[in-house]
């Protein structure tokens, strides 16, 4: 087997793979993984752990499986038709970053609702806001809140969410776990809901899905989070119903354009959280997404179906 660890690993999440594939011949490459010359290196991998440039993988002739280091699948968007011709089987490491990615949800949220955000950055001028500020927003624990998406993240944002206390919704394609399946029962949802948490893939269906209308339908004292893509929201607009104070606020783990251009209206549009796609994060990150590759590796050497299987078709 020929194996190709690319992906970005710290010295723990390295030492799990060397033990994990002794047996195997492995390509370790990882800072240079941008240097032209590796991918000759890499033509006969027929494994290949880490999330590669679409661009290579016309040269990669041997590839049968790719183990991305993340979950988004939007970068292959225009390699969809190849991957599936070639019959490339591509794996995300969907599940790993549910807890993280709820909890910083639910910590943006919370921060907003209780008025952690104001209050922190009066800390810069000493000074005491006790009675200026006043969360203008319901109590989590009385809240409607809606979850788009039923997935590992959506799955575990409705879990923290009801152990809250809210009163949750969620709204995904076909998840048995949903209540809301269309954007009809999603539209009429929206003017009641106090919360909402988004954790939609970036595919052709969820783009600008909260458009100007959408964001118009919400009430003046909701809260949206985006945790999953940036291309989920019309900024502008957003940044508009935070301006004139149509919306409670937002937080944004995510945005369009990552890092979050200097010029953007949302740095300092009222009652916005800005948490700079670090929800995924934690201390082990690195030696888990390792761990996760390996898991899979022992199943694909016997046969067995692999976790995180990617549907190219509907790209996530
Ligand atoms: N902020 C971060 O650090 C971070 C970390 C991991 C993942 N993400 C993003 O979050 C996304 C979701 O992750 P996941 O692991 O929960 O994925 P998942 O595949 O487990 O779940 C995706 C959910 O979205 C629903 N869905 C997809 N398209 C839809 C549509 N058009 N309309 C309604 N529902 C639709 C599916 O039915 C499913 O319930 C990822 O694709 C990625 O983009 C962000
Ligand atoms: O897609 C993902 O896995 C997260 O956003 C981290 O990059």
């Amino acid at each position: 087997m020929n194996v190709a660890v690319l992906a970005h690993l710290d010295d723990r999440a390295r030492s799990l793979c060397r033990e994990g594939l002794i047996d195997d011949v492995v390509q370790w490459r990882v800072s240079d993984a941008e240097a032209p010359e590796w991918r000759d290196v890499y033509r006969d991998c027929e494994i290949v752990f880490g999330t590669i440039p679409a661009s290579w993988i016309p040269r990669l002739n041997a590839l049968r499986w790719l183990q991305l280091e993340s979950t988004g699948f939007e970068y292959y968007r225009d390699s969809a038709a190849e991957i599936s011709r070639r019959g490339i089987l591509v794996t995300n490491l969907r599940g790993q970053f549910a807890e993280p990615a709820a909890e910083t949800a639910l910590a943006g949220a919370l921060s907003l609702m209780r008025g952690v955000s104001v209050l922190s950055r009066g800390r810069q001028e000493r000074r005491w806001q006790s009675l200026e500020v006043r969360p203008g927003t319901t109590l989590l624990a009385r809240s409607n809140a809606l979850v788009l998406g039923a997935g590992a993240i959506g799955g575990h944002v409705r879990h923290l969410l009801e152990a809250f206390g809210a009163r949750v919704q969620s709204f995904a394609r076909s998840s048995p776990r949903a209540e809301l399946h269309d954007l009809t029962s999603l539209d009429a949802a929206l003017p009641g809901a106090d919360l909402v948490i988004s954790c939609l893939p970036s595919t052709p269906g969820t783009r600008l899905l909260f458009d100007r209308e959408r964001l118009a339908r919400l009430s003046r004292s909701a809260v949206i989070v985006n945790i999953g893509r940036g291309d989920l929201i019309d900024e502008e607009a957003l940044a508009d119903a935070l301006e004139a104070g149509e919306i409670g606020g937002c937080v944004l783990d995510v945005t369009q354009e990552e890092p979050l251009p200097p010029t953007s209206r949302l740095w300092a549009a009222p009652g916005a959280v800005l948490t700079q796609h670090t929800g995924g994060g934690h201390r082990d990150e690195l030696a888990d997404k390792a761990a996760y590759f390996l898991a899979n590796l022992a199943r694909w050497k016997t046969g067995e179906p692999l976790d995180g299987q990617v549907d190219v078709r509907l790209g996530y």
